[in-house]
């Protein structure tokens, strides 16, 4: 009697089970866009084999690209990750990507940003970037002020100052030939701008000798790589190895700065003691800003006492900063000088701006464009000046966005989004719903991604030619829609660091642009003509490339060789 109690009740759990199961696979999800997914594996196994099937290194964002081609470039594609993780709304959409990334009624600060638990080692679990509702606000209000434009402008000197190191390293690769990867010419640049502008720091991390390098910047590097090519951030537990080793190493990185941060509380403690006569430094360094005991009312007051939390906290933003500050600038500034390198119309049309600016006698004059920016009197107009320049970053970050938000509203929320009304509509829930208004798709308790990499490549709104590279789309009347552009993200949680990224990537090709030529080599090298030895030269206007040259994960999208590239200076490079 027991026996058959017993088997009955697991008999109905299995069919309930089994049930449930099918429903969460085929039904919960059925109206939105998304491949043929199986019951056990959900879309895993379909995006492994899709890994296989291209680089295995290859950035998440080229296989959602595919995807997103394959089921016809639909608003949104949904990949079942599940069990490992909760399945991922792919958002393609810039007008569907708007309605997650702006605040609500519901939502005050948009959409909660998605859990960075796996990004912990390197930011903390303070980080502004992470923190969601008051203590996020609280803590951009604190830094807020630092990043705004009349500050920034005073930077100006001290970004220009840092470039010194960057134009030395490439005259030393023009006197070799050798071809080196520039994205770590540029991180090394970044480093030593952020440790100066941000911490007071000198970082030294151009130093040639890259054992002189600082701890710091020694240290941060060594903690970036445990996240190279980690395409789902999968749970701990998959690689518990790799997981102690980030933790590892992201103390290191802590322990480090802990102690910068004890050495300027004490600086600062001694400048308030002694009321010294000598002015604060304009404007006040971060470091100050993050041991400002941010309060939920507004109110910060320095403080006397260093409590390990607040030593913790400070930390944490300042390795926020550390990541934000160097990663997706240097980045974009190679990406930048790769594009112009095999675009020769846009080269020119850059030439000719800064000649008119600097005059055409300071091309190969790396110090009298330096000298120029960093007076007080000239650098901001020159700087606002560059319009073609900032086309050609904006147009660089529209085909390589380095990062995309990742957000989640939690379960029971109702959070709806519209579609667009060109695409086609959601299928409705059941035929006998066929002609109800469309209520929209709920996409509580869904990982939802706004994919930069295919938003900013919607020929629908940047026409056919979306994927080759042509600054001068953003020359003359606007006619993409804003929400279209979305690098820094839009809304309230957006980049709080852009304009200083837009400043500091306009110096550094302000004074690189017009002394040096750039060749890539390897992956992504210029097509020559097998006859003439001639670059061949594509109707949109770029040279022909014997590869893409594709990203991989490295915390955000960076070239997968770092664009290796050969260095000449103008004039006396080999003629294309
Ligand atoms: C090309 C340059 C940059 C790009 C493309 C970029 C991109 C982004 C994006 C997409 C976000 C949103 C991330 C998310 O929602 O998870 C973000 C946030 C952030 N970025 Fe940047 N960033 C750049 C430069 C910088 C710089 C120079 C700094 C600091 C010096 C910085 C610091 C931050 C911080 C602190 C946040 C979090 C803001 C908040 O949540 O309030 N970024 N950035």
């Amino acid at each position: 009697m027991l026996s058959l109690l017993l088997l009955s009740t697991v008999s109905i759990a299995l069919v309930w089970l089994s049930r449930r199961i099918w429903y969460e696979r085929f039904r919960r999800y059925r109206r939105f866009p998304q491949l043929p997914t199986s019951l056990l594996w959900g879309h895993l196994k379909i995006y492994h084999e899709i890994v296989q099937r291209g680089f295995l290194d290859c950035d998440h964002d080229h296989i959602f690209a595919q995807i997103h081609e394959a089921l016809g470039r639909p608003p949104v594609v949904l990949l079942d990750y599940r069990p490992i993780c909760r399945p991922v709304l792919v958002i393609a959409s810039h007008a569907v990507a708007e309605q997650i990334s702006r605040p609500s009624r519901q939502f005050r600060f948009s959409v909660p940003k998605l859990g960075l638990g796996f990004l912990e080692p390197v930011i903390g679990h303070t980080s502004i970037l992470a923190a969601e509702g008051e203590a996020w606000k609280a803590l951009r209000r604190t830094f807020s002020p630092w990043f705004a434009g009349p500050h920034l402008q005073a930077l100006v000197p001290t970004i220009v100052e840092q470039t010194r190191g960057f134009v030395a390293q490439l005259d030393a690769l023009a006197d070799s030939g050798e071809a080196a990867p520039l994205v770590t010419l540029t991180t090394n640049l970044m480093y030593d701008i952020i440790g100066a502008a941000l911490l007071d720091e000198d970082l030294h991390a151009q130093h040639r000798d890259p054992r002189h390098q600082s701890q710091l910047v020694r240290a941060f590097n060594h903690l970036v790589h445990a996240y190279w090519d980690d395409k789902i951030h999968l749970p701990w537990f998959f690689n518990p190895v790799n997981a102690l080793r980030r933790r590892r190493r992201g103390a290191r990185v802590q322990r480090l700065l802990q102690s910068i941060v004890r050495r300027k509380h004490a600086e600062l403690q001694q400048q308030h003691e002694t009321k010294a006569p000598f002015p604060q430094p304009q404007p006040p360094s971060i470091t100050a800003l993050a041991l400002q005991p941010p309060t939920e009312d507004g109110d910060s007051s320095s403080s006397s006492t260093l409590t390990p939390a607040l030593l913790n906290q400070a930390c944490d933003q300042l390795r926020t900063f550390l990541l934000g500050g160097h990663d997706s600038p240097s980045a974009t500034v190679a990406w930048a000088l790769y594009e112009l390198s095999r675009t020769p119309r846009a080269q020119s049309a850059l030439q000719a701006e800064l000649d008119a600016l600097f005059g055409a006698g300071t091309r190969a004059d790396a110090g009298a464009v330096q000298a120029a920016l960093a007076r007080a009197a000239t650098g901001p107009d020159l700087l606002r000046r560059m319009v073609y320049l900032d086309a050609v970053l904006k147009e660089t970050l529209r085909l390589q966005p380095p990062a995309s938000t990742a957000r989640c509203a939690p379960r029971g929320s109702g959070l709806v989004v519209r579609l667009p009304c060109d695409h086609p509509q959601p299928r409705p829930e059941s035929p006998e719903h066929e002609h109800e208004h469309d209520p929209g798709l709920c996409l509580d308790d869904l990982i939802l991604y706004n994919c930069n990499a295919i938003i900013h490549r919607d020929p629908a709104v940047f026409g056919p030619d979306a994927h080759v590279f042509r600054p001068e789309r953003w020359l003359g009347p606007a006619t993409i829609p804003p929400s279209a552009w979305r690098p820094y993200e839009r809304g309230p949680r957006a980049c709080i660091g852009q304009e200083f990224a837009r400043i500091a990537m306009r110096v550094i090709l302000a004074v690189v642009v017009r002394r040096y030529a750039f060749t890539k080599v390897g992956v992504g090298a210029v097509v020559r003509d097998a006859a003439t030895g001639r670059p061949v030269m594509r109707p949109d206007g770029q040279f022909e490339v014997e590869a893409m040259v594709y990203t991989t994960r490295q915390i955000t999208a960076r070239p997968v060789d770092g664009l290796m590239m050969t260095v000449s200076r103008r004039g006396g490079e080999p003629e294309l």
